[in-house]
């Protein structure tokens, strides 16, 4: 599992690093790296490095410090370069003598936007982790002459990096060099820091426990329930389904085709739509009620299934079975108006619950806002469940404070009863007996995967979601290392 530190833990573990490193030593480490990026970006994009231009932009602190000397180390590679210091009285001491010494200029105010417009590779060395806000009106103004590619040092500048909100004008990089840990920013909102690259400047051993969790692929593999030789139908746990009603039948075909798809346990099927669960997969066991279901090791309940009295019984019932439950969809809903109906389940009992904003807000009485991690650990608390909060980037937060961030592979799962085979997934991997955290995070991952295989470059259906499940899980297990 990847590991994210927030700022603070970053900070503080840099002052002890700094305080048994050389003076700088660690900046100029940082600006190596940004610069080798550099270097690689203007061969890329520009199609060499030497005779070809960089303009930093450079603000108070050690961020633009970094691009400073990255800039005197792009000098000894031949590049052009040009620094547009935001705060001139404040700009790194040291940074900015080297960069005089290599021969960079520093641009006047008047000179810098058409320097800006024309370069070949711009720097956003503008704020880093000490950021709060948007870019202030002037960054605001010089950024919106970029053309070229942006490198972002640490962070894009403007993003929030603790949250990865944006609330006004902020840097769009290709790129993020980022020095030490990654950062919530980078896996909150990848689309803004394009890709992340980590360079080691020695913190690993200061960093302690994780803020925030990235699963790798290998974590993916691992965790993916696949049958042993002394395994039968029901050893690898038994999925109960219970979604659908006469007015959407579609949701209980997708979220208990979902979990048939996921694991080769048996699935079961309790609710007023068997005889269509039955037609589309004829190895689902389905019956009329959870009462007369069997045994089962994990319910989904919810999607499709209404929010009324109804609805309230088939929650009810899942969760007085003693078992993890996923509570999706209509579920949440009924939780958030008559939140009695939890009073069926034991405490000690895992529940999932896997909101959208809109449920989210119905559930907590306000919508994330933009600290999401924030708000999904809260809510998690609150109800002594795994809350996954669904959205570009998937967040999932156990009650013991732990939260996992999934990476966003396109938006192809914004599409109707992608939520429904979500849920399927996640009650599949309850049954076979995953920590319910990481079967929600897990769940969330190969859900992506799907999306992203079942569209294959085109818009795809909920369906089509669900039928690429095998092949997500075969990728899973083909790229674990
Ligand atoms: N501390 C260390 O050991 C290292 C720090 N490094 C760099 O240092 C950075 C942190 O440097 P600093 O703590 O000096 O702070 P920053 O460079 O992040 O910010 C400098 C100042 O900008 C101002 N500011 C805040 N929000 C702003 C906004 N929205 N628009 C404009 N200005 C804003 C604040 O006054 C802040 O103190 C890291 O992100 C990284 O790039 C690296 O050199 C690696 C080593
Ligand atoms: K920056």
């Amino acid at each position: 599992m990847r590991g994210i530190w927030t700022t603070d833990h970053i900070r503080q573990a840099e002052e002890r690093l700094l305080a048994g490193t050389l003076e700088g030593a660690l900046m100029r480490r940082a600006a190596h790296g940004v610069a080798i990026q550099a270097a690689a970006m203007l061969d890329e994009h520009a199609g060499a490095v030497a005779g070809r231009s960089a303009v930093l932009l450079v603000g108070a602190g050690n961020n633009g410090g970094d691009a400073l000397w990255a800039g005197a180390f792009l000098r000894k590679r031949g590049v052009g370069v040009a620094a547009v210091l935001l705060a001139p009285e404040k700009a790194h001491t040291q940074g900015l003598a080297a960069l005089k010494r290599s021969g960079g200029r520093v641009l006047s105010v008047e000179e810098s936007p058409q320097w800006i417009a024309s370069a070949d590779l711009v720097v956003d060395g503008i704020v880093g982790i000490a950021a709060r806000g948007p870019l202030r009106p002037d960054a605001a103004a010089l950024v919106d002459h970029i053309a070229a590619p942006v490198l972002a040092v640490d962070l894009p500048s403007g993003v929030e990096p603790d949250t990865g909100a944006v609330e006004g004008p902020a840097v769009s990089a290709n790129r993020t060099v980022t020095f030490g840990a990654r950062k919530p920013v980078h896996v909150l909102n990848p689309e803004r820091c394009g890709d992340v690259v980590l360079v080691d400047i020695g913190l690993s051993g200061e960093l302690g426990e994780p803020d925030l969790f990235q699963l790798d692929v290998a974590d993916v593999a691992a965790a993916w329930p696949m049958p042993g030789p002394s395994d039968d139908k029901y050893t690898q746990g038994v999925t109960g389904v219970a979604a659908g009603s006469a007015t959407y039948p579609g949701a209980a075909v997708l979220a208990s085709g979902s979990a048939v798809h996921a694991t080769s346990g048996m699935v079961r099927y309790a609710g007023t739509s068997a005889d269509v669960v039955r037609w589309h997969w004829p190895e689902i066991v389905a019956t009329g009620s959870i009462t007369d279901a069997g045994k089962v090791q994990a319910w989904v309940a919810g999607p499709g299934i209404g929010t009324g009295r109804e609805g309230k019984d088939v929650l009810a019932a899942a969760l007085g079975k003693g078992v993890p439950v996923c509570a999706d969809a209509d579920a949440i809903t009924i939780i958030a108006h008559q939140p009695d109906v939890l009073d069926a389940r034991d405490p000690g009992t895992p529940l999932v619950l896997t909101p959208h904003d809109g449920e989210f807000a119905r559930l907590t009485g306000s919508p994330p806002g933009p600290d999401r991690v924030g708000a999904v650990r809260a809510a998690a608390d609150r109800f002594n469940a795994v809350v996954l909060l669904k959205g570009h980037c998937t967040i999932v937060a156990d009650p013991d404070g732990r939260v996992l961030v999934n990476a966003a592979r396109g938006s192809w799962l914004a599409t109707a009863g992608s939520g429904d085979v979500l849920s399927g997934l996640v009650g599949a991997l309850l049954a076979a007996g995953l920590d319910p955290w990481l079967a929600a995070g897990v769940a969330a991952d190969v859900h992506a995967r799907a999306g992203q295989l079942g569209a294959d470059g085109v818009p795809v259906s909920a369906a089509g979601v669900l039928a690429a499940i095998p092949d997500a899980v075969r990728q899973v297990r083909a790229l674990k290392p």
